[in-house]
């Protein structure tokens, strides 16, 4: 008797929650009904699209390109559209008033599903915290990357500049490289000696725990985001790579929180001289060293201890991951294009003469990254073309009118940004590569949101100064110097798009060039 009615209150729950599923699935086709589909299949009730979608990554991403470009942004009604994965409908912006509405608003701020396999590194910080705790961390962060303080890691690009230049010319033509994993090293000192004020040496080799740890780290969470049966932790944490994952995880979060103590202690003993240790105008701690961002949390924690010891992991963290990976896409694709466009480069060793007369040793200075206008186009148009982050999310905290229809608050809608910079009608050419695009009188009139490599809005990039001004010493030091020639058709060399837009060419996964020395 007793297991009959537990048997019966099981199936009525079951069948409860069945109908209410079916409900409101019902609700949501109708209200989604308005949307024109952004692929061209029928979708099915609880696969919805996904049949569609290929397993090879590489084939996956050139069919939404071919989607998203030709179905949604070169639609003569530019309609914003919807594509089911599985039960759940997913928003994609075809028009930038749209993708206007979505980014200006200060109350659609939340990112989404998509971001959920980051938060176990990220945790709340700047990237993937929402609603009042990101207001109040963006107000605390803003002054770390002010002019004066960016200003003050100048040095900093310059060093691992040069180190990377000089990697480069031992090479002398002699062998074809691939210069993907060469500047992501770069920028990974850079992002760890500006972040966390630690010089790890990746160039040289060192730390290759800590090294590898974060470069797979970011490999592991694109794989884990293609696979819904990997978003659970229980499941995951049991398999070959979420016991890798774990591992890496404790690695990198061992290495920051013990950054911050050493850090920590540091200041503490220098509170005796506490005076000489507030940032100065050149950005050092009393007559030690360079302010990092991590010595800015700590004042900040200093001042205000609601702001604890793991908000600054955190953010550390999130740093950590943001600011090496999208510099190393930028700078990398830039020298690609470079090497395809032998005019293109030839005018960027022309400007850098101009700037730099002989010296091909001397240090960049903030002065010199002003003058520096058609590397700044160059760099531009390779943002447009291959943006590092080339999807971004939300998840609506409002119903919301697009396209004049509504929709329901909690939608996930995707803006492809790389498929908005590929739209004809924005571009005359959209597959051409045209620093000219950039130039002042060709931007006038654009409207803001068909370019939008840092987001835009309140929830925009938080880094693209410091990213603009480290791609500039980059590649200004390494261009004084060397020549760059591409190995790979462009064709062959296909994006692929998860968290950072990446090079494949379906043999390698990197940009080989040949690399000589400027005469
Ligand atoms: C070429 C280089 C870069 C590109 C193209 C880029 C692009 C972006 C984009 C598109 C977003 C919005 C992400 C989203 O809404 O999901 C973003 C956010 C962010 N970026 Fe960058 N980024 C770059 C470099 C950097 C650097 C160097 C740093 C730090 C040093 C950084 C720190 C951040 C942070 C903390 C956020 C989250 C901001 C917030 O939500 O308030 N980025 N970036």
């Amino acid at each position: 008797m007793a297991i009959s009615i537990g048997l019966a209150s099981l199936i009525v729950v079951a069948v409860s929650m069945a109908a209410y599923f079916f409900v409101r699935q019902v609700k949501l086709w109708h209200t989604m009904s308005h949307f024109e589909r952004a692929v061209p299949g029928r979708a099915y009730p609880l696969i919805g699209h996904a049949y569609m979608f290929d397993r090879d990554p590489r084939a996956f991403f050139q069919r939404m390109r071919r989607w998203f470009v030709e179905l949604a942004f070169e639609d003569k009604e530019r309609k914003s559209r919807v594509v089911w994965m599985g039960p759940v409908p997913v928003i994609f912006p075809g028009n930038p008033e749209d993708i206007e509405t979505i980014l200006s608003s200060s109350k659609l701020l939340e990112k989404g599903t998509f971001y959920r396999m980051l938060m176990p590194w990220l945790g709340d910080g700047l990237l993937l915290s929402k609603g009042k705790k990101w207001q109040k961390r963006r107000k605390l962060l803003t002054p770390s990357f002010h002019f004066s303080v960016l200003a003050s890691f100048i040095d900093i690009f310059n060093e691992q500049a040069q180190i990377l230049t000089e990697k480069f010319r031992t090479l002398n033509g002699q062998n074809s490289v691939d210069i993907f994993p060469m500047v992501t090293y770069c920028t990974l000192d850079v992002i760890c000696a500006t972040a966390m004020g630690k010089n790890i040496g990746a160039q040289k080799g060192n730390n290759k725990e800590y090294v590898q740890a974060i470069i797979a780290m970011s490999d592991l969470i694109q794989e884990r985001q293609k696979y819904p049966w990997l978003w659970i932790d229980a499941i995951y944490g049991l398999l070959p790579s979420g016991k890798i994952h774990n591992r890496y995880l404790e690695i990198l979060h061992k290495m920051t929180k013990s950054v911050i103590y050493e850090r920590l202690g540091e200041k503490q003993q220098m509170n005796g001289i506490k005076e000489t240790s507030k940032v100065s105008s050149n950005g050092t701690i009393g007559k030690r060293k360079k302010m990092a961002f991590l010595d800015l949390l700590l004042e900040v924690h200093e001042e205000d201890a609601s702001f604890t010891i793991d908000d600054i992991r955190e953010e550390v963290d999130t740093f950590m991951f943001e600011g090496h990976d999208t510099t190393a896409a930028a700078i990398s694709w830039v020298l690609f294009m470079l090497g395809h466009h032998p005019e293109v480069q030839e005018k960027v060793h022309k400007e850098l003469d101009q700037v730099f007369g002989n010296d091909r040793d001397r240090y960049v200075t903030s002065e010199d990254i002003q003058k520096l206008q058609y590397l700044g186009c160059v760099i531009k148009e390779t943002l447009r073309m291959y943006p590092s982050v080339p999807l971004i999310g939300r998840q609506l905290e409002e119903d919301t009118i697009m396209s004049g229809h509504m929709v329901p608050k909690g939608t996930l809608v995707i803006i492809g940004i790389f498929f908005l910079h590929r739209s004809l009608d924005y571009y005359p050419e959209p597959d051409v590569f045209n620093p000219d695009n950039f130039l002042p009188e060709n931007v006038e009139g654009r409207h803001p949101f068909v370019y939008i490599p840092f987001s835009a809005g309140p929830r925009n990039c938080i880094g693209q100064k410091f990213a603009m001004m480290e791609e500039k010493v980059i590649l200004a030091t390494l261009l004084r110097k060397l020549k760059f020639h591409s190995l790979q058709p462009i064709e062959d060399v296909n994006p692929i798009g998860n968290l950072i837009l990446r090079p494949s060419d379906g043999i390698s996964d990197g940009l080989i060039m040949e690399v000589t020395l400027r005469t």
